[in-house]
């Protein structure tokens, strides 16, 4: 495999980049956390570009705090547009290929069909629109890119709802979970592993792709498999998302269609209960 940079490498989706990339010994790849490489940091970026000329770049660098974001725009915008913004120019001036992650809640959530690359996307939150403006930024500068939006992803690295609901499940007698809030959760590992899959089988066919695992189901449903899975005994309900007072709004249907993706780079994806099964595993042995 040609060589890789991996930016905002010490974030969930960067920890599972580097599992990954060892138990298939990629070993042409470098993983930079923000205190070796801010996206920020022009001079630095292009320091590191020019030392490394790497032929693809992964951005994992992002803003992704949904809630905060409402309070601190500008600081979400600087990450989340101009930090994609850079790596994009950087990207076009050294001929690399950029990988970036985008975000299922750049849509509205009104449409209650699965949500295809050329449906309006339409953010409802200071994340989402960033987010979006990070994607367009992009599209702008780049031929070699492919943005793949993915949703609702955990891990055993970093926060995520998996892990917040294995800590309140068990500490508190009850929960209040939304129900009406509808997308897909993904297994980071998942992602990161078609992540690979896409470099590895890269056809030149760049663009946006939608990226989750397969099924569907609403907050409320992920967190009762989350507790059924790792045998936790927590009275859970199930809430309307009005009932349950949030800074950000989140798209109330955020299921994103993979027929593009699959498409064009093939390998099966996972049914997100089976990959919460092995995450729910491993967070349960570290115990
Ligand atoms: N988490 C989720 O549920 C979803 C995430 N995504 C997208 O997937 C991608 C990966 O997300 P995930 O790994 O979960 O996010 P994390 O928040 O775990 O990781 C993001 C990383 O970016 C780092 N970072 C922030 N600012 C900079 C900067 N200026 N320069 C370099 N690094 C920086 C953060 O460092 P620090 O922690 O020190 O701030 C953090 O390590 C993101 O693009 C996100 O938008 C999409 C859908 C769902
Ligand atoms: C803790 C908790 C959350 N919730 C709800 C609130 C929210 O609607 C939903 C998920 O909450 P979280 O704050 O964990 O997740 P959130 O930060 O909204 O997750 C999003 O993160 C960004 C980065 C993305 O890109 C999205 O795809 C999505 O994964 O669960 C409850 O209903 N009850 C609870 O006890």
């Amino acid at each position: 495999m040609s060589k890789i940079i991996v930016f905002g490498a010490s974030g969930q989706l960067g920890a599972c980049l580097k599992v990954v990339s060892e138990k298939q010994n990629i070993s042409d790849i470098n993983f930079l956390p923000e205190e070796q490489a801010n996206i920020l940091d022009v001079a630095g970026l292009e320091a590191i570009f020019k030392s490394e000329t790497p032929a693809y770049c992964i951005n994992c660098a992002a803003y992704t705090a949904v809630d905060k974001a409402e309070d601190e725009v500008d600081l979400a915008r600087r990450i989340n547009r101009d930090g994609a913004e850079n790596l994009a120019t950087l990207c076009k001036q050294f001929n690399a290929t950029l990988i970036h992650i985008s975000t299922d809640f750049v849509f509205e959530g009104n449409l209650a069909r699965p949500l295809t690359e050329l449906d309006e996307a339409r953010p409802i939150n200071v994340y989402g629109l960033t987010k979006l403006e990070g994607e367009h930024a992009i599209e702008s500068i780049l031929n070699k890119y492919y943005i793949l939006r993915t949703s609702w992803l955990y891990s055993e690295f970093g926060n995520n709802f998996v892990k917040t609901m294995m800590r309140l499940g068990a500490e508190k007698d009850e929960l209040r979970i939304i129900a009406d809030q509808i997308g897909t959760p993904t297994y980071a590992i998942d992602l990161a592993h078609y992540i690979f899959h896409i470099i590895e089988n890269d056809n030149a066919q760049y663009g946006l792709y939608h990226y989750s695992n397969e099924g569907v189901c609403s907050w409320y449903d992920f967190a009762k498999a989350i507790f059924d899975i790792a045998d936790i005994k927590v009275n859970t309900l199930p809430i309307r998302g009005v009932e349950y007072v949030t800074k950000a709004i989140r798209p109330g249907f955020s299921v994103m269609d993979k027929s593009k993706v699959k498409g064009t780079f093939g390998l099966e994806i996972p049914y997100w209960r089976d990959s919460l099964v092995e995450c729910v595993g491993k967070l349960k042995s570290q115990n």
